[in-house]
């Protein structure tokens, strides 16, 4: 189940693809480079974490200049910042966690929230308001394949995003499971790759990705 007045739906954004990259923008210049190097790789759906003061001018950015990529925020704590990133032309928003005020601010939204959960009780309460679809962050940390294997029991109808400590060894031991349709993670855009604009590493990282995951 989700909610009518979402634009995109987020079964359709967790269908996208294997790996959604959490981006981090620290130079505006690097913005559009990288979303183009991630769309090359075959990864569309990009999370610009709030984590820099220029991420909202990144996604306004990104909206306009990269149209073949599913632009979204990440780190969306407040309802405040769910207004601003849709604003910002942000197609999807994502939390580390949830607050009821927040829920209930996604619920009314234009746009999907995918909010964090690390607990049932958490998760209990997001469903209990209507969401069917969360991150589970910090996925490692918290139990990770584990943790999501147990959680599918009484939780069935539940899918999840990872994210936190995925990477290349481990993103396809996640895939597998039921509950799980896509995977979070920084491992596609490294720091040190976007400080030396190696683009075409992060191309290749992004392949390298997705080949894995339909083989
Ligand atoms: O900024 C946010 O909103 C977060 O929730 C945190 C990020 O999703 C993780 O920090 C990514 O984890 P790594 O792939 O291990 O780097």
């Amino acid at each position: 189940m989700a909610f009518k007045n979402w634009q995109l739906q987020p079964e359709t954004l967790f269908n996208q693809g294997p790996v959604v990259p959490v981006i981090v923008v620290k130079d505006l210049a690097d913005a559009v480079p990288m979303a183009k190097a991630l769309v090359a790789g075959g990864i569309k759906v990009l999370e610009v974490t709030l984590r820099t003061p220029i991420a909202l001018d990144a996604i306004r950015l990104l909206a306009k200049e990269v149209p073949d990529a599913i632009v979204g925020a990440g780190t969306i704590t407040t309802p405040e910042q769910l207004q601003q990133c849709i604003a910002a032309g942000a197609k999807f928003a994502i939390s580390p966690g949830l607050t009821r005020e927040l829920l209930q601010a996604g619920k009314d939204a234009s746009i999907p929230l995918i909010p964090g959960i690390a607990s049932i009780s958490e998760l209990m309460e997001g469903v209990s308001l209507g969401y069917s679809h969360f991150k589970f962050f910090p996925a490692e940390a918290a139990g990770g394949v584990k943790t999501l294997k147990s959680i599918y029991g009484p939780f069935a109808d539940v899918c999840f995003c990872p994210t936190g400590g995925i990477n290349d060894s481990n993103f396809m031991d996640y895939l597998a499971l039921p509950n799980v349709k896509c995977v979070g993670g920084s491992w596609i855009v490294p720091d040190d790759a976007i400080i030396q604009k190696d683009w075409q590493r992060i191309t290749e990282l992004c392949q390298a990705a997705v080949i894995k995951s339909r083989a």
